[in-house]
């Protein structure tokens, strides 16, 4: 090293700095540690930031290394540092006629620029060399005379561009006779003195190409190369005059870089490539040029810079190289890259002689431009002469391949950056959509709860409110009952709190509490779901517009159908989330079309009931009764009779939903109050019998004399409009069937929501629900029987009574042998051999609804839907669908009183679809009550906590009171983002 300052001529090595700059702020904010230590004045220590000091196993592959180079500086090292260093001791060899380049290597953002250029404050190599070589030739001028002369130019996309005269466009690079090399048409400008030098180099870099990337804000796109020819003369004149000519290069590089580094798109990306592709030329040449097996060829014709460095590297110059880095652990690839190329440029040799020239040699030179000139004149002659058209369409061919290959890498890459980002932005999009879709849904079904809810303590109010007018009108006979209804209402409102005494208005008041709730609920739902709905079509047009952008940007076909793949996939998605949602519209409009069918049920009992007691009355007084209307009442027990049929018609299908060998349907029977069992060999004589026998009317001759000639009555015999109303009803209800609905939700695409776990958890709480229907029967029965005793013994008419004989021996009428679970599955396996079995008993079949009731309301669409439950066999979050049979029977203790009222009551026990009538149910969602222990207050529904609800399983979670505090009806609760709905879960699918 010492050597090659102090040596003239001869082999010299290259001489190799190393610079490295101080870590930036952006670094340090990237997380990234310092790893290149100065060690010693020339020694630097790269260490590897994945290396682990305890990984055995890596310890021999350690990529730490030390690089011993010519001159090492640091962070701390100044720019004069740097200069005098590496560049000052080349002045004098470039006055006394050596040739010289200094040129700054490295990675994109390492320093080259600072160290060549520097700032205004701190200038760097160029300003600070061409001032000292002016004051070196300022030294010795009396004895020399001296020319300098400065060229500037840079390599931008392989093209030569003038710095100091940039309109004379881009410039050929020619190679002299002896291998020299010159570029055509560059302005050389003489300079006087430092500061006409420094306004050259100035007005040379605001032509420079410098562009911001994402590595460097002021990133060099170009490679610059300022050459300054110093020519020395004798001021002594003679015959064999000297003049040495020096040539001093100072090379700053552009930077390798990386795209994923640089994020470069477009124009930045093909400039990178470029500069990449002249940097790989040169590291060849490097590879090359300290290649020990030394196959002697350097290709320098690979790029303009190697052609320009071509005596730097390996002819007649002095030449120094400063490799930059950064300290940066992020940078380490690069770092090390820079590093090896730098420390295999050491082992390049030059040869440097010094440029002397004399008055022969200029002869010389003449005669020789002279034959060159004659020789191109030759050529081109017998060019004209022997034109050779393929030849010059190869090579324009081979060039315009080559440029079309490079700009289909550049396109290539360009388009894989695209085509990911692309693909990134699309993804994040989706995925927002598919949040908020999920959201809305989850809101919706949240709606459909509240709606639900809100209707079943709308039910709970009015049939109070009708069950305390029929109460008055006990006491006011003579008054309407709407009057009284009205009457009551009135009163109530005013008494407000001190109600609380009247049987059930504590119900009432909780009803009319979780109403208001319900209503503030409903509100804030739609506002979440306005503003989820606004979010969600945001997130809509967001990804229209990347949809819409794929063919602007992404150029590949291959790469645009992967691209509308991700879209059909989306398109699916969404498809399948839609089919999800109108599954859970459908439940809740069955829900609620459940609502509908209970209400009319209720009011047809209503209207069996009038019907019977007019007719008691015709009977018992002997009133005489018009042919049409004897007519009508024999039409109506057909119809009855026919309803019959059909019920058992479906009982007897196949249709019914199977749960654990039993049939969900049979299973609801044992929950019935009045149907009774019979064995299958009966049935027909027990439908025969019931024609005649277990009839709401007795017959009378002319009724028998129509029957007779209506037995062949067929079932589809257009009837009087309302009871063919009622029948289509029937049949609609009949229709709705579980498999027809498991049928309709596959074909849907959505498999069934009933796990086999949900399955055992749904026959588990029937046999419960039966155990409690069959007490309650037992509990009804002994009030009756008390009853019947009481008005006997006042000399009342007997009562109406079910008759509850049954061919399987149930001991009901002792009241203290309730079922228990082992008489249950007596019970239960009897009623599975026997379901089909029904005989209609001698009394008036008040329940004659119930065969079509059974089927439909515990169909598995009725089921209320999987929901969240408590903490069930230790598992919080299991989700059991539990359901409740719709017709529990009425079991409520105000009917207990030896009313009127409560005569009508209990006779219309079973046939009312109230929500406090599932107390029993409700009971069972939560936990397993012991039916012995519990019975009193389940049967009574005294306890709020057991207030029943409807079909929908809200009310399971919708209980307002429990033990007597008060509390919120659980309602979905959910927050933007996050949304977590209790009380209910979506069904999975
Ligand atoms: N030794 C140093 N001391 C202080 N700042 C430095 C030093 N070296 C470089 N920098 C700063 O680092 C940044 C990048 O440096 P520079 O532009 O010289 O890099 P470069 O390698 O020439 O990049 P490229 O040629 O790829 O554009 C600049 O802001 C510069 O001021």
């Amino acid at each position: 090293m010492t050597d090659n300052k102090t040596k003239g001529g001869g082999e010299q090595n290259l001489t190799v700095c190393l610079r490295v700059r101080p870590i930036n702020e952006d670094e340090i904010l990237a997380g990234a540690t310092c790893i290149a230590h100065k060690v010693e004045d020339r020694v630097l220590v790269l260490m590897d930031p994945m290396e682990d000091p305890e990984d055995i196993l890596r310890a021999n592959r350690s990529r730490e290394k030390q690089f011993v180079f010519d001159s090492c500086f640091d962070g701390a090292s100044t720019q004069e540092d740097v200069y005098n260093s590496s560049t000052k001791f080349l002045i004098d060899n470039v006055i006394t006629g050596y040739n010289a380049t200094v040129f700054a290597y490295g990675a994109t953002g390492a320093g080259k620029t600072y160290t060549m250029l520097g700032t205004d404050g701190d200038p760097g190599i160029m300003a600070r060399t061409l001032n000292d070589l002016f004051i070196s030739m300022e030294k010795t001028s009396e004895d020399m005379k001296y020319k300098v002369t400065m060229s500037y130019l840079e390599i931008y996309n392989e093209m030569i561009r003038d710095l100091l005269n940039p309109s004379s466009g881009i410039l050929d690079l020619r190679e002299d006779s002896k291998g020299g090399i010159q570029v055509a048409g560059l302005t050389e400008l003489k300079a006087r003195s430092t500061d006409e030098v420094m306004h050259l180099l100035l007005q040379g870099n605001t032509q420079r190409t410098q562009e911001p990337t994402a590595a460097n804000k002021t990133s060099s796109r170009s490679h610059a190369v300022l050459q300054v020819i110093v020519r020395q003369q004798n001021r002594v004149k003679n015959t064999m005059q000297e003049i040495r000519t020096g040539k001093l290069f100072l090379i700053d590089l552009a930077g390798s870089e990386r795209a994923a580094n640089t994020h470069n798109r477009g124009k930045r990306m093909v400039e990178g490539a470029h500069i990449n592709r002249s940097l790989l030329a040169l590291g060849n040449c490097i590879n090359a040029l300290t290649d020990k097996n030394g196959k002697g060829y350097i290709n320098y014709r690979d790029s303009k810079l190697t052609r320009l460095l071509k005596d730097a590297l390996g002819g007649n110059c002095k030449t120094v190289m400063i490799a930059h880095i950064s300290p940066a652990s992020i940078h380490f690839e690069e770092s090390r890259n820079t590093l090896v190329y730098a420390d295999r440029a050491k082992h390049i040799k030059t040869k440097v002689r010094r440029n002397v020239t004399d008055v022969a040699y200029h002869i010389a030179q003449y005669t020789n431009i002279i034959q060159e000139l004659r020789e191109e004149i030759n050529r081109l002659r017998h060019k004209l002469n022997n034109p050779s058209p393929s030849a010059g369409r190869r090579s324009h061919i081979a060039d315009i391949q080559s440029v079309q290959s490079e700009v289909m890498e550049a396109k290539r890459n360009a388009d894989r950056e695209e085509l990911n980002k692309v693909k990134e932005q699309l993804l994040i999009s989706f995925k927002d959509q598919m949040e908020l879709r999920k959201s809305l849904m989850e809101l919706n079904n949240a709606t459909m709860e509240i709606s639900l809810e809100t209707n079943r303590n709308q039910k709970i109010i009015s049939e109070w409110e009708l069950d305390m007018a029929r109460a008055s009108k006990v006491k006011y006979p003579d008054r309407p009952l709407a009057q009284l209804l009205e009457e009551n209402k009135k009163s109530i409102d005013m008494a407000g709190s001190g109600t609380d005494e009247i049987e059930g208005a504590e119900d009432v008041r909780q009803a009319k509490e979780e109403l208001k709730v319900l209503h503030d609920e409903k509100y804030r739902t739609e506002k979440i779901r306005a503003t989820v709905k606004k979010e969600l079509e945001m997130a809509r047009s967001k990804t229209k517009k990347l949809e819409e952008m794929i063919p602007h940007r992404v150029s590949s076909e291959d790469q645009k159908d992967v691209l509308r793949l991700l879209c059909r996939v989306h398109e699916l998605e969404i498809r399948n989330t839609e089919v999800q949602s109108s599954c859970i519209i459908r439940d809740f409009q069955i829900k609620k079309k459940d609502m509908v069918i209970s209400r009319f049920r209720q009011h047809q009992s209503l209207c069996d009931q009038i019907i019977r007691k007019q007719k008691h009355l015709i009977d018992d007084n002997g009133l005489f009764v018009s042919k049409e209307l004897e007519e009508l009442i024999e039409m109506y027990k057909m119809e009855r009779n026919l309803q019959r049929e059909d019920s058992d018609i479906s009982i007897g299908s196949d249709s019914g939903l199977k749960v654990n060998g039993l049939d969900v349907d049979q299973l609801s029977t044992l929950t019935e109050e009045t149907e009774p069992l019979v064995s299958r060999h009966k049935k027909e004589s027990a439908l025969r019998r019931s024609n005649s026998d277990d009839r709401i009317f007795s017959h009378t001759p002319k009724a028998r004399q129509i029957e007779n000639a209506n037995t062949t009555y067929q079932k589809n015999k257009t009837l009087s409009g309302a009871w063919r109303n009622h029948s289509t009803l029937s049949q609609e209800i009949d229709r709705v069937t579980p498999v027809e609905a498991q049928v309709e939700r596959t074909s849907l695409g959505a498999p069934s929501r009933l796990s086999n776990s949900d399955r055992n958890t749904i026959v588990t709480n029937t046999r419960n629900i039966a155990a409690l229907a069959a007490k309650k029967r037992n509990r009804a029965q002994t009030n009756l029987n008390n009853l019947e005793k009481r008005h006997e013994a006042v000399g009342d008419r007997p009562l109406y009574r079910p008759n509850n004989d049954r061919t399987v021996s149930l001991d009901r009428d002792n009241k203290d042998s309730y079922l228990t679970p082992s008489r249950l599955d007596t019970h239960n396996r009897t009623f599975v051999s026997e379901h089909h079995q029904f005989t209609l008993s001698k009394a008036p079949s008040d329940d004659s609804l119930s065969t079509v009731t059974k089927h439909t309301v515990i169909s598995e669409r009725s089921l209320p839907p999987l929901r969240r439950v408590g903490d069930v066999n230790g598992d919080r979050h299991r989700n059991l669908r539990q359901w409740v049979p719709v017709n529990e029977p009425k079991l409520n203790k105000k009917k207990k009183k030896d009313t009127y009222t409560n005569q009508f009551l209990k006779k219309n026990q079973g046939r009312n679809v109230k929500g406090r009538q599932n107390n029993e149910g409700q009971k069972h969602r939560t936990s397993r009550p012991d039916p012995d222990k519990d019975y009193d207050s389940l049967s009574l529904g005294k306890k709020r906590n057991q207030r029943g609800g409807h079909q929908s399983d809200s009310s399971s979670v919708g209980t307002p009171m429990n033990n007597g505090k008060k509390r919120q009806p659980t309602i979905p609760a959910y927050k933007k983002g996050d949304i977590t709905i209790t009380g209910f879960s979506l069904p999975r699918y």
